[in-house]
């Protein structure tokens, strides 16, 4: 089987953190040993000091991929649940990561995003309280070419799931769940 970096990338409330935890879940099933860095704790931690800044999110992408590195070296798969809106630093890390780079969009309208706004953010932002927010008042460059498409406002969190665990089984990433006797 083959080390994976799966980039999971789009707006805010496409739904990136409720499916990358859902994913985590159902590999470590499969005895894979994996992180899940997911970008609201990633900016709690090593990426603390940064703001949403252009420079400073393609630092926290740098960052990211190094922490991913070290991992995989150590021969744990990473799961990154991240807005990621620049195709310059999505570009960057897969070159740095090589093989095993997946890039997953979750490609959704903004306006679905928006009527979702779990946290709130997007009021805020139309509000002017919260400046440079992806999607309205800072670019979000869609992945042209992505390994993987998920349209999570069309197919449920299941769905999205199979999906995926069926790409990774397609390129030797992951092997057939062994069957318990
Ligand atoms: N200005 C601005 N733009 C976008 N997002 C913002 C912003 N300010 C705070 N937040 C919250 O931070 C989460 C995104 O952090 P990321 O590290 O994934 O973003 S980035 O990849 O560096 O662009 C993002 O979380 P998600 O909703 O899970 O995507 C937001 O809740
Ligand atoms: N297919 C789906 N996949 C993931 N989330 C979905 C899906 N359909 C609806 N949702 C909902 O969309 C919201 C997405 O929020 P969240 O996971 O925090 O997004 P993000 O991390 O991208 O900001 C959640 O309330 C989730 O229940």
């Amino acid at each position: 089987m083959r080390n994976f970096y799966l980039l999971i990338t789009g707006l805010p409330c496409s739904g990136k953190t409720t499916l990358g935890k859902r994913l985590y879940e159902a590999l470590v099933q499969r005895d894979i040993s994996l992180e899940l860095l997911d970008g609201d704790k990633v900016r709690e931690s090593i990426s603390k000091d940064l703001d949403f800044s252009r420079p400073a999110r393609i630092e926290n992408s740098v960052r990211v991929v190094n922490r991913a590195r070290d991992l995989m070296d150590k021969g744990t798969a990473c799961i990154l649940s991240m807005v990621a809106p620049y195709s310059e630093a999505r570009l960057r890390a897969r070159k740095i990561i090589g093989e095993g780079f997946v890039e997953i969009y979750f490609d959704v309208l903004l306006e679905t995003c928006e009527k979702r706004d779990v946290k709130g953010m997007y009021k805020r932002a139309r509000n002017g309280e919260i400046k440079n927010f992806t999607g309205i008042d800072d670019i979000y460059e869609e992945p042209l070419n992505p390994d993987i498409r998920i349209r999570t406002d069309i197919l449920g969190i299941d769905e999205s799931i199979v999906k995926i665990e069926r790409f990774l089984l397609e390129n030797f990433f992951i092997a057939e769940a062994k069957l318990k006797i």
